[in-house]
């Protein structure tokens, strides 16, 4: 199978795919149908398996207040994590990954939005619709991008059909539209879901962890998260850098305010209640940390765990994969220290903060203030992200307010 690979200026888009064939179906959004869409039947009624009132019927039944939007959040992200592993596993085989070699954005990330946007428009009807999400569709439009374009419309139309839920078929220029309906600003007020599409596209070209990261903020608190991590061993991974000979691949999590944090297979086994590990001694701590040394300080960390006396050596993932570790008690604390001028979004932390904070953990900034995600589409925040049980955390900020001090005293003398 040829991997076809496109050059933008600001983006390197990958597709490997052999080219599905368009298939006749009902063209989306409806109603009203714009002119941009196919109009492959007559029919402009919707189909799908799992409609919006089998959804809410199960909410009632469970008494979690945000069970409906749990149930379109799992779905979605799913048949997200469909379409990734599909373009990963081409990837793989066709070696392009290597040529990843600045932020990289594939039609994975392009169309795991698209579908998990798509299916949430479709899944839940309650109030407008508002989605804050990393992509956008800039670079799809212009000169050069027709042939990227096409790859992704087929790629999502492909993984629709695949899947059988809808009966729903996109056209390009309802694939650009769809990608910017993820321009949202967000903000205090109101319901908005919060999208990473693709959570450590170097992980992902690279073949290894990445997360389809999906969180619902209502009035500025998040009050659901799911991650999906398709290349997560299910049980654990508590071997270093490495996956437990046996197991299970492809964990999805997932946290409701006030009601736990579970975990569960990508392809539909029971949830599981989550804890975080109850160490209380950091001798017995390990610790997590960016696989990519340009998205987190590995001096500063290092020294934090000295001082925390961490005799373990880091443990080094890509993606919101490491919220789910923690929070189902693989390793004891996270570490996140961006270098100097980096600003984080709401979407690399708002789902794995809840299924941290719903499995007993707690999340906070390196000043011990909680992730305050009411401000828009940035995170406004004291210089890193730290994660770690109840028990562990006094000992944890002194470290990490000592290490910071001592970094910044050695920055004055030079
Ligand atoms: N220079 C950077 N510093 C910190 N984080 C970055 C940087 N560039 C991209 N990221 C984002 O960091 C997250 C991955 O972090 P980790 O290092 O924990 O795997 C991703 O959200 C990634 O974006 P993206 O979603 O595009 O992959
Ligand atoms: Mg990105
Ligand atoms: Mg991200
Ligand atoms: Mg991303």
């Amino acid at each position: 199978m040829a991997a076809r690979v496109g050059l933008l200026p600001h983006a390197i888009l990958v597709s490997s795919r052999a080219l599905p064939t368009p298939r006749a179906r009902v063209p989306y959004p409806l109603p009203p149908v714009p002119s941009y869409l196919r109009h492959a039947s007559s029919s402009a009624s919707r189909s799908c398996r799992a409609s919006p009132r089998f959804v809410a019927v199960r909410a009632m039944a469970s008494g979690n207040p945000y069970a409906a939007e749990l149930a379109a959040a799992k779905k979605a992200v799913t048949l997200a994590a469909k379409l990734c592993q599909t373009v990963q596993q081409d990837i793989m085989h066709s070696g392009v990954q290597a040529k990843a070699d600045k932020s990289p954005v594939t039609v994975a990330d392009y169309g795991s939005q698209i579908l998990v946007g798509f299916s949430l428009k479709m899944d839940v009807s309650s109030g407008p619709f508002s989605l804050v999400a990393e992509e956008d569709s800039d670079e799809l439009r212009k000169d050069g991008a027709e042939e990227i374009l096409e790859d992704i419309t087929d790629l999502v139309n492909e993984t629709i059909f695949d899947d059988g839920s809808y009966n729903i078929s996109f056209t390009k220029e309802g694939i650009l539209s769809a990608i910017d309906d993820g321009k949202s600003e967000g903000g205090p007020s109101g319901r908005h879901w919060v999208l990473d599409p693709i959570d450590g596209t170097k992980g992902f070209l690279r073949g290894d962890q990445y997360a389809i990261a999906l969180a619902l903020l209502d009035e500025g608190k998040v009050v659901l998260g799911v991650l999906a991590c398709p290349n997560l061993p299910l049980s654990s991974i508590n071997n270093i850098n490495g996956n437990s000979s046996g197991d299970k691949v492809g964990a999805l999590f997932s946290a409701t305010i006030g009601c736990g944090a579970q975990v569960e297979s990508l392809d539909g086994s029971p949830p599981q209640k989550i804890s975080v590990c109850s160490i209380d001694n950091p001798v017995n701590a390990s610790f997590f940390e960016s696989y990519e040394s340009a998205h987190s300080m590995h001096d500063l960390t290092g020294s934090i765990a000295e001082k925390l006396g961490v005799q373990a050596p880091p443990v080094r993932i890509d993606s919101q994969a490491k919220y789910g570790a923690l929070a189902r008690g693989d390793g004891a604390i996270y570490l996140r220290f961006p270098h100097k001028g980096y600003r984080e979004k709401i979407w690399d932390h708002a789902a794995g903060s809840i299924v941290v904070t719903e499995a007993g953990g707690i999340v906070t900034d390196a000043a011990g203030n909680d992730l305050d995600f009411s401000k828009g589409r940035f995170l406004d925040l004291d210089t890193g992200i730290i994660a770690t049980n109840k028990e562990l955390m006094p000992s944890l900020l002194k470290a990490v307010q000592e290490a910071i001090k001592e970094t910044n005293q050695a920055a004055s003398l030079l």
